[in-house]
C-alpha cells in the first residue's frame, strides 16, 4: 500500500516560491492502477516523482508497505528503489546500447549474478513481446518498442509498484492501446500496483481502476473511474470526461428543431434496459435520436442519448418524467420551438 500522507513540495528559486504539491493525501491500493490525471503544471510528476524520493516533499510523509520513503537514507533508499519500477514519456532508454544491454543495466545495479541476468532478461523480452529485437539498438525501434523496453527494465528487479509517467503520451492512438494493454496484463499477471500519471481521461477510461484530479497541486476529485465518468462534481472532472463523452450537436440542428431536445445518461442497469422504447409505447410520443453514444468503463455501460420528442407538450413532459424516474439523468436541452 502507498500512503501518501500530507504531502507539500514547493520548489524555491531566486525569483519566486512555487507550492508544486499542496498537502496532498492518498491511499493507494495493493494491486489497483491508480490513476493521476490533470493538466500541465497540476503538479503530477511531483507528486509521482516524491513516491520514488527522486524528489523529497517539503513536508508531509510517504509510506510504501509500511516504510517511510521519505526519511531513508542513500543506501536504504538504493534498496527501495529496486521494488519501485517507472516509465517515462520519452523512455529514457541509452542510445548507445541494445536493448538486451538497456535491461541489463537495471539488474546489474542490483548486483545480480550474470546468469541470472542472461535468464531473466530473455524473460522480460519475452514477457514485453521483444524476443527478437534483444540486440537492435533504441534507434532502431518504433516508439511502442523502445516502451516496452522501458518497461521490461522497470520490472527487471521484480518491483511491487510501478510508476508510470505519461508513458503513453508521445504514442499514436493504437500504440497507445496496446501499451496499455500490456501494463494490464502486468498488473493482472504480476499483481503489481501501477500509478499513472496522465492529461488523458481517454488513457485513465482505458486502464484505471480509481482516478484522482489534481489542480494547482491539490487533489480535487476522487473516486472509481465509473464513478467519476457518471457523476463528476468538479468543473475540471466534468471536461475531463467530456473530452471522452461528448456528444455535442451540430448548431443546425438546433436551431432548427421542432420537438423538445433532452439529454438522457444511462447507467448501469439501466443502460441494459429498454426505457426508451418503452416511452414511446406509452405515451403519445415520436422520438427522434439525433445523438448516442454508449462506452464501457471497467466494463460496465454508461451511455448518452440526445433525443428529440415531439408530440403535445403535456404528454412529452409525461414522457419525460417517466424517463427520468427511471435513469435519474435527464437534462432538456432545449424546448420545443
Ligand atoms: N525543479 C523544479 N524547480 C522549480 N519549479 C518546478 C520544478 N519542477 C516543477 N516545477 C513547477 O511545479 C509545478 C508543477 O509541475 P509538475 O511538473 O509537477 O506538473 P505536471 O502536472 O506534471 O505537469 P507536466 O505534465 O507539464 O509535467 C509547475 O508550476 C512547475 O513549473
Amino acid at each position: 500500500m502507498i500512503d501518501i500522507q500530507n504531502v507539500t513540495k514547493v520548489y524555491t528559486t531566486k525569483k519566486k516560491q512555487t507550492v508544486a504539491v499542496d498537502n496532498v493525501s492518498l491511499t493507494i491500493r495493493d494491486g489497483e492502477i491508480f490513476g493521476i490525471i490533470g493538466y500541465s503544471g497540476a503538479g503530477k510528476s511531483t507528486l509521482l516523482r516524491c513516491l520514488n524520493a527522486l524528489e523529497r516533499p517539503t513536508s508531509g510523509r510517504i509510506l510504501i508497505d509500511g516504510i517511510d520513503v521519505t526519511a531513508l537514507d542513500a543506501k536504504e533508499l538504493r534498496q527501495v528503489r529496486q521494488k519501485i519500477g517507472m516509465i517515462f514519456q520519452h523512455f529514457s532508454l541509452v542510445s548507445s546500447k541494445t536493448v538486451f544491454k538497456n535491461i541489463t543495466f537495471a539488474l546489474k545495479a542490483a548486483k545480480k549474478p550474470k546468469p541470472d541476468i542472461e535468464k531473466r532478461v530473455n524473460e522480460l523480452l519475452d514477457m514485453v513481446g521483444l524476443s527478437d529485437k534483444r540486440d537492435a539498438y533504441p534507434a532502431q525501434l518504433s516508439g511502442g518498442q523502445k516502451q516496452r523496453v522501458g518497461i521490461a527494465r522497470a520490472l527487471a528487479n521484480n518491483p511491487t509498484v510501478l510508476l508510470c509517467d505519461e508513458a503513453t503520451s508521445a504514442l499514436d492512438p493504437s500504440t497507445t492501446k496496446s501499451i496499455l494493454e500490456l501494463l494490464k496484463k502486468i498488473n493482472r499477471e504480476l499483481g503489481i500496483t501501477i500509478v499513472f500519471i496522465t492529461h488523458e481521461m481517454e488513457v485513465v477510461k482505458h486502464i484505471c481502476d480509481r482516478v484522482a484530479v489534481m489542480q494547482n497541486g491539490k487533489v480535487i476529485e476522487l473516486g472509481t473511474v465509473y464513478e467519476l465518468f457518471t457523476h463528476p462534481k468538479e468543473e475540471l472532472t466534468r471536461s475531463f470526461v467530456h473530452s471522452v463523452m461528448h456528444v455535442d450537436l451540430p448548431a443546425h440542428l438546433r436551431e432548427t428543431h421542432t420537438g423538445t431536445i433532452v439529454k438522457i445518461q444511462f447507467e448501469g442497469k439501466s443502460a441494459t434496459e429498454t426505457i426508451v422504447s418503452d416511452m414511446l409505447q406509452q405515451f403519445e410520443v415520436k422520438g427522434n435520436i439525433l445523438h448516442a453514444k454508449i462506452e464501457y468503463i471497467q466494463d460496465k455501460p454508461l451511455g448518452i442519448f440526445v433525443m428529440e420528442l415531439i408530440g403535445k407538450e403535456d404528454e412529452i413532459q409525461r414522457a419525460m418524467d417517466y424517463i427520468a424516474k427511471r435513469t435519474n439523468r435527464l437534462e432538456v436541452v432545449s424546448h420545443a420551438a
